[in-house]
């Protein structure tokens, strides 16, 4: 199976997605993350259910985080929406997490989706270096064993995946079952910008650690050719273009 690449439409406005798009053709529709900016954004809701009537698969990522109740009905609402993916913070505990996928299930189904959106747990976000981390949550463990915890965490409560770096795709996999995802950020090719994230590989070094899809935001969305730099990260992650 072809391993996905989900460009992270981190824009401003729906106008500016929507003129990003416009450049794949009706044949190479790629996967869409949809993050808080664009989801936030005037038109936000409805541009996702646009996309799902155009085809898109799409990964809504909200990285909800509450008490269990709450982010169960707020997921309830977001199953409605019959996107393909959902992100939720594995560090709300197993009661928030299995609430999440529950909640998802009953949207999904009370609107008549056939597809129950998978939720996906955040361990540890990209961004942090293991300094990073321990200065500001103050766990007595290295990352990757903090990242591990909360993979299984997520993995106990139903979850179908973790995101982290590609840095610990293996120990995740290793750690819970074979179809259990790992879908890595912190995406780019070699030589460009690492930008605000710390923990970092090229799709092809994503692919040979275990990833089973990517995001990548800023090294195609910037790109001088956004369909070169998508086609290169899809052959790159499938071993096409290593
Ligand atoms: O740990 C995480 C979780 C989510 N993200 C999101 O992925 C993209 C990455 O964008 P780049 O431009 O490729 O850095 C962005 O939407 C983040 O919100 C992440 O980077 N790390």
């Amino acid at each position: 199976m072809t391993k996905p690449v989900f460009i992270a439409l981190d824009f401003e406005t729906v106008i500016a997605a929507k003129q990003f798009l416009t450049v794949f053709q009706q044949t190479t529709k790629p996967a869409v993350k949809v993050g808080m900016e664009l989801f936030y954004a005037e038109g936000g809701y409805a541009f996702v259910r646009e996309l799902k009537v155009a085809g898109f698969t799409v990964f809504l990522d909200l990285k909800m985080y509450d008490i269990p109740s709450t982010v169960q009905k707020a997921a309830v609402n977001v199953g409605k929406l019959g996107v393909d993916y959902v992100t939720v913070h594995a560090a709300g505990g197993a009661r928030m997490l299995a609430g999440a996928v529950a909640g998802l299930r009953m949207g999904a189904q009370a609107a008549g989706h056939t597809t129950i959106p998978k939720a996906l747990a955040i361990t540890q976000l990209t961004s942090f270096s293991e300094e990073e981390m321990h200065t500001t949550q103050l766990v007595g463990v290295s990352l990757r064993e903090s990242v591990v915890h909360l993979a299984k965490l997520a993995y106990q409560a139903g979850v179908a995946g973790t995101i982290s770096s590609a840095y610990e795709s293996d120990d995740i996999h290793a750690a819970t079952a074979a179809e259990f995802l790992s879908i890595t950020p912190g995406i780019r090719f070699a030589g460009d910008a690492v930008g605000d994230q710390s923990r970092v590989v090229t799709p092809a070094r994503a692919a040979a650690m275990g990833a089973n899809g990517i995001v990548v935001g800023r090294s195609i969305t910037q790109a001088v050719d956004a369909v070169v730099a998508y086609t290169r990260a899809l052959n790159e992650l499938n071993g096409e273009d290593a």
